[in-house]
């Protein structure tokens, strides 16, 4: 049995989600691709729901490939094929969202904690696609996105990376708090999450800040995505879309096109 997609009219920000998300999967998920990664965050959903408007024909031949558990339940409560990606490494395209996204395509991302398995599928992916509303859209990191770099952690080692985080620039950086839980939030992979904001002299280098952020002994994975991806796709309140594509050229797509 197929599922049937529910496509229901959305206002305000959420539509600018769907936007992007609709526009992105209409350029980048083409019916050859078979290996597809599906991101996390809330503007995925709207993802795989364009993505099942092209039909179970098509639909049936994929298999698509999470980035953590939410991912994975979109895919499984749309009756996609499920699959992982040590069984299938190379990925046709990965469509992910981002928490801020810079002029020269670098992101941050890890808002929602998933950024290890995100990263370890836009790598995987021939082409990596970001989605966003357009209050992610940014020239330099860190200025709509203020509560740091998401820094994914071993358990045992977090109060020494705090330690090195505040030598390097962030002494403010902080132990991310579960919400409905005592204690940390922690990730899909059993580790802990630190946000370490940074100056903004030090975000206009983001490749950088990376390197130096993956030396710290106890670091796992940063949310920091650089030079990796191929376009962004921001959706903006009048119903258009701007795509920053790698190499600085930006399309405006109409909200009538
Ligand atoms: O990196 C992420 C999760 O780790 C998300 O992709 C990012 O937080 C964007 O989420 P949303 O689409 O809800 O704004």
């Amino acid at each position: 049995m197929s599922v049937q997609p529910q496509v229901v009219s959305l206002e305000g920000i959420e539509k600018s989600k769907q936007l992007a998300a609709w526009s992105a999967v209409d350029n980048h998920v083409l019916p050859e691709h078979k290996i597809i990664g599906i991101g996390s965050g809330s503007t995925v959903p709207y993802v795989v729901e364009r993505i099942l408007t092209q039909g179970s024909s098509v639909n049936k031949d994929r298999i698509f490939i999470p980035t953590g558990f939410q991912s994975r339940q979109l895919i499984i409560s749309a009756q996609l094929t499920l699959g992982d990606v040590s069984q299938y490494p190379v990925l046709d395209v990965t469509i992910d969202g981002a928490d801020e996204v810079d002029h020269d395509l670098n992101s941050i991302k890890g808002g929602g904690a998933c950024q290890l398995q995100e990263k370890v599928l836009a790598e995987a992916a021939k082409t990596w696609v970001m989605v966003a509303d357009y209050r992610k859209n940014s020239e330099v990191l860190g200025t709509k996105w203020k509560q740091g770099i998401p820094i994914e952690v071993v358990p045992f080692a977090y109060v020494g990376v705090l330690r090195r985080l505040d030598s390097i620039g962030s002494p403010t950086a902080g132990l991310r708090m579960a919400k409905m839980k005592a204690g940390p939030v922690v990730t899909d992979n059993g580790n802990f999450i630190i946000d370490a904001p940074f100056p903004e002299a030090q975000m206009k280098e983001p490749a950088k800040l990376l390197t130096e952020l993956k030396l710290i002994t106890g670091v796992v994975e940063v949310g920091l995505f650089c030079n990796m991806a191929k376009a962004a796709y921001f959706g903006n309140e009048d119903g258009s879309v701007t795509v920053k594509w790698t190499g600085g050229r930006v399309e405006q797509i109409s909200p009538t096109q």
